[in-house]
């Protein structure tokens, strides 16, 4: 714990008012849990605060912040803060960013800018600030962009002769003079709206900031791929899902019917030299209480199926009936790196977890040579899709309400999934969180899928574009996925988090996706960091923002310095709280429901600190 960084920021919240609430409860980890608020590797200092939107309003009290000695990033803006620039904040002199901009500041700027020489972002506009601009800025020789428009700044600019600045905004405020030469390479329209000669022709701009340009979207063809493989192996395809099922529903339902007709018993008879391997008999199709897949053979002796995809585990048909109100998912698993008796206990278990975030196996078959997987079919396909598909081609965008069911949903799935039990001696762990092992429920939660698997499974590289589907998401103490750990699970969570927030896909660039969400945090481009689909969306940028935190929070490198799955339900639950505008999500307990809801058969639940906070 940052203890005597916690007490700065306690005497800060305790002496400003504030109208949005903050969870900064004393009893609460600092580092994880207080919004807002990002500690170095070893939680042992605060570095950034960030309290953007919070309705803080009167003048920041003295000698608080200006103890968080480490800070690198100070966000306050959007808030109401009156006053003075605070004379103490000399002090943070590890400074990088500090965004203060849309306040009521007033009074002159700091004469003294020098102390502050880390600085590569200052954002000071939109306030009151009176009075010249002094030229000790010129001496923040790291500086990138500068913005103090939008204040009733006076006299004439200073010479501001950084070699580094890439920005600068000046417009609208009572500068006058002429522009020093040092500032001529920037457009005019950067000094627009003052009284300065008429040594430049100034545009009728209002905005000056040099456009940060947006990171190019690579297409995204993980739709293509199975796509093409469908049409290829469209032929043998159909007949192998049809007659698998088919073969594995006849043993399973021969006995009971009392006997097949003769044409489907010379397809099974074929069907057993194919799949079954000769130990036909005493292998079938499991199905799970609860299921209730209406499809005899001859609906699938009809069926036509379609390859939905190559993973690191198998290949998965979408089987579909004549009826056309009966689709299922097979997987056809590779590589069963256990036997039969391990495979069948870990098939019970997984079976019989029955919760609203998790997608329910329906049945499973195992042969020596043939091993599958029956699931539902989930026909707006995974999150993946929902946030990659079709991409620039007028698809529906993911809004912002769905992108947090689908994290809170999630969350609780791999909390509940935690709780359970593989064996007496072993918590259950997915091993494989990714956007497109998530459904959405019929609520429109997310709900997980593939559970059970990684443990099972000897992993081969999947065929491209899946080759690295999996390792962007995988955290990186992990090498070998059997052997993943709940803290594993958690970081794969927060980069589906960020995943969601961003828009971008991890799976192309093994774990450059989080080193970019990284490197945009850290310069806090909040336009930039965030998918262009949810700039639409009004009033959810605190919002974004708390679950960019969680995310970064669940993606730390060491694995012990992640939250607990209790903690992130609550967390995450917690975005829409921390809004307090009534407009919560169910009955927002997550963690209550997965602990009240009934053990699975064969398996114990794990106990949870989930009551240690409130
Ligand atoms: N029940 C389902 N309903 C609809 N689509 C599904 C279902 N199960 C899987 N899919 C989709 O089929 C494709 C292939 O899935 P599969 O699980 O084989 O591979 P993957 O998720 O890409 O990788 P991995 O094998 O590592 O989980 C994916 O796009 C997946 O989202």
């Amino acid at each position: 714990e940052p203890y005597e960084d916690k007490e700065a920021l306690l005497d800060f919240i305790r002496n400003i008012h504030h109208s949005r609430s903050l969870n900064w409860d004393t009893n609460f980890p600092v580092c994880f849990l207080w919004t807002g608020v990002t500690c170095n590797s070893d939680n042992t200092r605060v570095v950034a605060l960030r309290l953007p939107g919070m309705g803080l309003r009167g003048s920041i009290p003295s000698n608080t912040l200006s103890r968080l000695s480490s800070l690198q990033i100070l966000s306050l803006r959007s808030n109401g803060i009156s006053g003075d620039f605070p004379q103490d904040f000399s002090n943070l002199r590890n400074l990088t960013s500090l965004y203060l901009q849309s306040n009521k500041f007033t009074g002159s700027l700091p004469s003294d800018f020098s102390v502050w020489n880390s600085l590569t972002v200052l954002d000071l506009s939109g306030n009151r600030f009176n009075g010249s601009i002094p030229p000790s800025i010129s001496s923040l020789n790291h500086l990138t962009s500068l913005n103090l428009s939008n204040n009733s700044l006076t006299g004439e600019i200073p010479d501001i002769n950084i070699p580094s600045l890439q920005q600068i905004n000046l417009t609208n405020n009572h500068l006058t003079g002429i522009l020093p030469n040092s500032l001529m390479r920037y457009p005019s329209s950067a000094f627009s709206g003052n009284e300065l000669s008429s040594q430049i022709a100034i545009p009728p701009a209002t905005s000056a900031e040099t456009p940060i340009p947006q990171p190019a979207r690579k297409p995204r063809g993980k739709l293509t791929e199975p796509a093409i493989l469908g049409i290829v192996l469209g032929g043998c395809v159909v007949s192998f899902a049809a007659i698998a099922l088919l073969m594995i529903c006849s043993y399973s339902r021969g006995k009971n019917d009392g006997g097949l007709p003769t044409t489907k018993t010379r397809l099974k008879k074929k069907k057993k030299k194919d799949i079954g391997g000769g130990d036909g008999k005493s292998n079938k199709l499991v199905f799970f209480e609860g299921c209730r897949l209406a499809f005899d053979l001859e609906d699938l002796l009809r069926a036509s199926a379609e390859v939905l995809g190559k993973g690191s585990y198998g290949t998965t048909y979408k089987a579909a009936l004549e009826d056309a109100t009966t689709t299922v998912v097979v997987k056809r698993l590779k590589e069963v790196g256990v036997g039969k008796k391990e495979f069948e206990g870990q098939m019970e278990v997984v079976g019989g977890i029955k919760h609203e975030n998790v997608c329910p196996l329906r049945a499973y078959y195992y042969s020596k040579d043939e091993k599958l997987m029956v699931y539902d079919f989930y026909d707006r396909g995974s999150v993946s899709v929902l946030l990659h598909g079709r991409r620039g081609e007028g698809r529906t965008a993911l809004d912002w309400e769905t992108r947090m069911r689908i994290a809170i949903g999630a969350a609780r799935g791999i909390f509940y999934i935690h709780s359970t039990r593989q064996s007496a001696a072993k918590q259950l762990v997915h091993g494989n969180i990714k956007a497109s092992n998530v459904f959405l429920n019929s609520d429109n939660y997310g709900s997980i899928n593939d559970v059970g698997l990684a443990t099972l499974i000897t992993p081969t590289p999947a065929p491209a574009p899946n080759r690295s589907a999996s390792s962007g998401y995988r955290a990186p103490e992990v090498t070998d996925p059997r052997k993943a750990t709940p803290a594993a699970d958690v970081y794969s969570f927060g980069v589906l988090l960020l995943e969601l927030l961003t828009g971008k896909s991890p799976t192309n660039s093994s774990s450059g996706g989080v080193r970019w969400v990284n490197s945009v945090v850290r310069e806090e481009w909040t336009a930039e960091v965030f998918d262009v689909e949810l700039l639409r969306y009004p009033n959810i940028e605190e919002e974004m923002v708390e679950m960019l935190q969680i995310g970064m929070n669940c993606v730390v490198r060491m694995p012990e310095q992640r939250p607990k799955m209790v903690d992130v339900v609550k967390m995450v639950e917690g975005i829409r709280r921390a809004g307090g505008e009534g407009r919560g999500f169910g009955s927002d307990s997550g963690v209550e429901v997965a602990m009240s809801t009934p053990t699975p058969p064969g398996s114990d639940r794990v106990g949870s600190s989930s009551s240690a906070i409130q």
